[in-house]
Formats: structure tokens, C-alpha cells, sequence
């Protein structure tokens, strides 16, 4: 399932249109879309957001003779996505943001929209009028201020979902990590790594790379301790719950392998080169870091993190909110840009 192996021509988009929310306004989410729209890579995306605060955003931005401003269309209703001529930005409009906002500030106004767009979003998906949920980033404090009790998207769209089980990918054309848990406190991660919470990940992530054409995906599981425990030295959780876990998953038909020492796992499943495969095609993760940084390492650029489970397909740039350049015009588009894309691939297979 790489971004560019599997890429569908806008040509051949889905006939339904992808949500795409436009995120926290004060963030980089905002000029991030706009830069996707002009460097003609959202074809077939809905903007759930704000048309003005759209506009603003674009007007900010500093455009080259081949890559201009995007007009910005707002729609009465989302079948009239289809109305509006390539190149332009349709918007659905879910909020109407006060102009006050302060660009790079967490801002509880800021956090309910963001919400609000996520919301509508996924009921869209939830009923089939969307094929896809691409979501600009959120700040997670913002949200909060705003007495939203989700952490974050994965949260909010799992609840919004009848509570399925699901897990975080990070995903690049490199490596692909599935998260054990997600967002929690490392303390309350450690306890959080049960034998079931492994095996329901690694019967998650079988079935999903089952759903990209992967007949017998290869899953790597990383320890939880330094050297995976090294025989019971530095822990046991290795031996007390995740070898039974991997255990149960061999015996369900599922080709997982470990614990392996989490220092090295990454580096043996990197495809680094199409001439040097990595041994997995997966690595199942313990906890939120021990996933995300060898992924957003290999480039902030290139990570697209991945919603596992979900009845709909969910896809979001693996960067946040960038607080410290949001409004400046340094915001480099091409996470979302993976995300939009590996959305398109992911509803054609969903
Ligand atoms: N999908 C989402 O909604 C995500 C939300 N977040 C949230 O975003 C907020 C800020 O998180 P941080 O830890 O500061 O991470 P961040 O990813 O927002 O920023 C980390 C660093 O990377 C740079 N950066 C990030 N994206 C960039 C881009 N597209 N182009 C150029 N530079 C870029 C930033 O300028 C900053 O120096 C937090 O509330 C966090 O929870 C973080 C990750 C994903
Ligand atoms: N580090 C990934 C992250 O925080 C994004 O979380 P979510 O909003 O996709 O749940």
C-alpha cells in the first residue's frame, strides 16, 4: 500500500468525494490545503470547513506562475461537488470562524470547529455520502479547551463508530507501524500492553494488509523493554504477554514473529531500496513513540498516519499543527498530499 505504487489517476477517483477537514484554523492545516488544491492533488476532495477562513488563508500564501491561487467555492449541499470546475476548492460549510483568531495560538473557538468539522465529516462517512475522511491536523489542547474529552481524531471516530476496535498506522513507502496504544501516559501505556490489546492489533493489522492485497502479511512485534526483555533481564512482559499473544495470532493463521528487540526491529522492516526488502511488512509498536519516530524520522514529509478499523478509510498527514510556522508560508504540503492519496487508493480497495 505505497502512496505511490498505488496511486488511483484523479481521472479514476472514486465517484463520491473525499471529505478533506480543514483542521485547526490557527494551525498549518489551512495553508497546507490550499497548497494541495493548487498543486492539483485534491481533485475529488470536499473542504468540511470554513470558505472564508479559506480564502483569508489563501491570500497569505505566495504563489509561482505554475501553481495559482485556488478559487474557493463554497457549496449549498455536497452533491454539488460535482459542479465545481477542477482546480477549485469546494467547501462545504460546517463553521463559521471569528476573524479574531490568532494564527499559532491555541484557541478554544479554534478547537470546537475542528471538532465540528470531524464531526460532520465522519457522519458523512458513517452513511456512505463520503468515500473517505483526510483530516488536517488538530491541536490537542485546543480540543480540550474546548471541553472535547478525545484525545484526538482516532479517539473521536472510534466513539463516533459505535466504539470498534481500532489502531494508529504510521505509514510511509518505507515502513509501516501499527500502535498497540496510542494516545495515554507512557506509565499507564506499560499497563495498557496486554496480552489481548497485542493480539487485537495484530489481528487488526493482518486483516487490513489482507484488504491491500497482501495474502500472508509478514508482522514483526517490537519488545517493550530494552533488547525485548534480553532472556527476562530488563523485564517480562515479552514472555509473559506478548510471546502468548504472538502465539495465539500464529495459531489464528496470521504470520506475526517476536518480540524482537525494539532498537533494531525498524531498521530490519525498512524497505530501504526496492533491491533491499525489509523482512516485515509491518511492525506492531508497543506504544505511541516507539511507532511514530522511526516512521516521522525517515520524513515529516512523507508519514501518513493511518485509522485501522474504522467501517470508513481515515487518513491524516503525520505532522500536527506546526504552531511555531503556522501563517508564514513555510508549511510543506506533502503529508497531506501522501494522506489524500494513499485516501484515494484506500476507497477504491475499502
Ligand atoms: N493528525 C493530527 O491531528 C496531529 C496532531 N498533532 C498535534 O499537533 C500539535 C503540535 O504538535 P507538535 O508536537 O508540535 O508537532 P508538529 O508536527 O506540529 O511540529 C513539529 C515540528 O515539525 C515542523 N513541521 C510539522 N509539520 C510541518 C510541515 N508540514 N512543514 C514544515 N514543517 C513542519 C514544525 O514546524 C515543528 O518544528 C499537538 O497538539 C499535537 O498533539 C500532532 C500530530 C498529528
Ligand atoms: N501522533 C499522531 C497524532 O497525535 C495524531 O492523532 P490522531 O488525531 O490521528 O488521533
Amino acid at each position: 500500500m505505497s502512496s505511490s505504487t498505488l496511486t488511483t489517476p484523479p481521472e479514476s477517483a472514486p465517484s463520491r468525494p473525499i471529505a478533506l477537514t480543514m483542521g485547526d484554523p490557527c494551525g498549518i492545516g489551512p495553508e497546507t490545503l490550499v497548497r494541495a488544491f493548487a498543486q492539483g492533488e485534491s481533485n475529488g476532495c470536499v473542504v468540511y470547513g470554513d470558505a472564508a477562513w479559506l480564502a483569508r488563508t489563501a491570500r497569505t500564501l505566495r504563489f509561482s506562475p505554475d501553481s495559482s491561487r485556488p478559487a474557493i467555492v463554497e457549496l449549498d449541499e455536497l452533491a454539488d461537488w460535482k459542479k465545481v470546475p477542477r482546480g477549485a476548492i469546494p467547501v462545504l460549510p460546517i463553521v463559521a470562524l471569528p476573524a479574531d483568531l490568532a494564527i499559532g495560538q491555541v484557541d478554544a473557538r479554534a478547537g470546537a470547529a475542528a471538532y465540528a468539522c470531524i464531526e460532520a465529516a465522519a457522519r458523512d462517512a458513517l452513511v456512505g455520502r463520503v468515500a473517505a475522511v483526510v483530516t488536517a491536523p488538530i491541536h490537542k489542547a485546543a480540543l480540550h479547551a474546548a471541553g472535547v474529552n478525545f484525545p484526538g481524531h482516532t479517539e473521536i471516530l472510534q466513539h463516533m463508530a459505535g466504539g470498534v476496535p481500532v489502531r494508529m498506522m504510521l505509514a510511509n513507502e518505507q515502513l509501516k507501524t501499527v500502535l498497540v496504544t496510542v494516545h495515554m501516559a507512557l506509565r499507564q501505556a506499560i499497563d495498557a500492553v496486554t496480552s489481548e490489546a497485542v493480539l487485537q492489533t495484530l489481528r487488526i493489522a493482518h486483516q487490513a494488509a489482507r484488504g491491500w492485497g497482501l495474502a500472508q502479511p509478514r508482522i514483526a512485534v517490537a519488545g517493550l523493554n530494552p533488547h525485548a526483555g534480553e532472556s527476562g533481564l530488563f523485564g517480562d512482559e515479552e514472555e509473559r504477554i506478548i510471546a502468548p499473544a504472538i502465539a495465539q495470532a500464529r495459531s489464528e493463521g496470521i504470520a506475526a514473529s517476536g518480540p524482537y528487540p525494539p532498537d533494531t526491529v525498524f531498521m530490519r522492516a525498512r524497505h530501504a531500496l526496492p533491491e533491499h526488502p525489509g523482512a516485515f511488512d509491518i511492525v506492531v509498536a508497543m506504544y505511541h513513540d516507539q511507532g511514530l519516530i522511526p516512521v516521522k524520522y525517515l520524513g515529516v514529509e512523507q508519514g501518513v498516519n493511518v485509522t485501522l478499523g474504522l467501517p470508513f478509510v481515515r487518513t491524516s498527514p503525520d505532522h500536527g499543527t506546526a504552531f511555531d510556522i503556522a501563517g508564514r508560508d513555510q508549511a510543506d504540503p506533502s503529508s497531506l498530499i501522501a494522506a489524500i492519496r494513499m485516501a484515494r487508493d484506500l476507497a477504491v480497495l475499502h
